[in-house]
């Protein structure tokens, strides 16, 4: 938990306004109001097909939403167009649910393939920056490696050193855990806890890992398919001690129960 995060002052990384989801005429998710405050790790909950990672997509400007607003850092990715967007699309990083490193280069090649299309900098200065970046998710040795010579956990960290090439102070990760056993996923929350702390990340996750969302959230929001939008929000602990709502006890417990076996 970071909420006395000093390396942020409390301000806003990501303000939603009357968003509503969905693809051509099926609606997803609809109005749905919330922020993001710089350096919490805030994650996305809710059953299969309530439309998590769609509302992620949605958020960092991969698919336009049907209708609402996506402000991040104060700017309106959904309105934004050309130079402006671009911009706004290198101001965060993303990882996605497959992790998708590109199997035929190297992590180190990995991580500068960003540097090299969106900046100016000189091979050895971007392998440099990129150095940096393996370190800080503890893979510096294994720099000339090729993905597929690496474990699955190692490969989602690689995935997020090359989220953050391009320095961004966001990053989303769809189910940074999906396919990894508990010890590995409890490593890479270690990892997201360490960036959000020391070097203030501000991190939106979709997530279903309930072990993993009580060691590293500091909000939630939890979605519900009928309902169509929020139906909890706040600290898990104390939704899964307080809510009074049966589909939030549901959601908890159905969880437990299924990591329990
Ligand atoms: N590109 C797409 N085009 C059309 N429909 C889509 C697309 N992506 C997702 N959907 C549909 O939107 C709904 C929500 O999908 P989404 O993947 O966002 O849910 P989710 O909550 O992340 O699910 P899960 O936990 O199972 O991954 C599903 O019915 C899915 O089939």
């Amino acid at each position: 938990m970071n909420t006395a995060n000093t390396l942020n002052p409390i301000s806003t990384a990501i303000d939603v306004e009357n968003l509503t989801i969905g693809y051509g005429d099926q609606i997803l998710l609809q109005n749905l109001n919330f922020s993001v405050t710089s350096g919490e790790i805030f994650v996305i909950l809710g059953g299969s097909g309530c439309g998590k990672s769609s509302l992620l997509k949605n958020l960092f400007g991969l698919y336009q939403p049907i209708a609402g607003d996506v402000l991040i850092e104060g700017q309106n990715i959904t309105k934004a167009v050309g130079a402006e967007r671009q911009r706004i699309m290198t101001s965060f990083g993303v990882m996605y649910q497959e992790g998708a490193l590109f199997g035929s280069m190297n992590l180190l090649d990995n991580v500068t393939l960003f540097m090299e299309e969106y900046t100016q900098l000189t091979k050895d200065q971007m392998n440099l920056l990129a150095r940096c970046k393996l370190d800080l998710v503890g893979l510096l040795p294994y720099e000339s490696y090729m993905p597929s010579e690496i474990s699955g956990g190692m490969q989602k960290r690689a995935a997020i050193a090359r989220a953050m090439a391009l320095d961004p102070k966001i990053l989303f990760l769809d189910e940074p855990s999906a396919g990894l056993d508990p010890i590995t996923s409890a490593d890479l929350d270690r990892t997201i806890l360490d960036l959000s702390k020391n070097l203030g990340f501000t991190f939106v996750i979709v997530s279903h890992e309930l072990a993993s969302i009580y060691a590293i959230a500091d909000t939630v929001i939890m979605l519900d398919k009928g309902a169509k939008g929020i139906i909890a929000q706040g600290d898990p602990k104390a939704l899964r001690d307080t809510s009074q709502d049966p589909r939030v006890h549901q959601f908890f417990n159905r969880i437990m129960s299924k990591e329990a076996a």
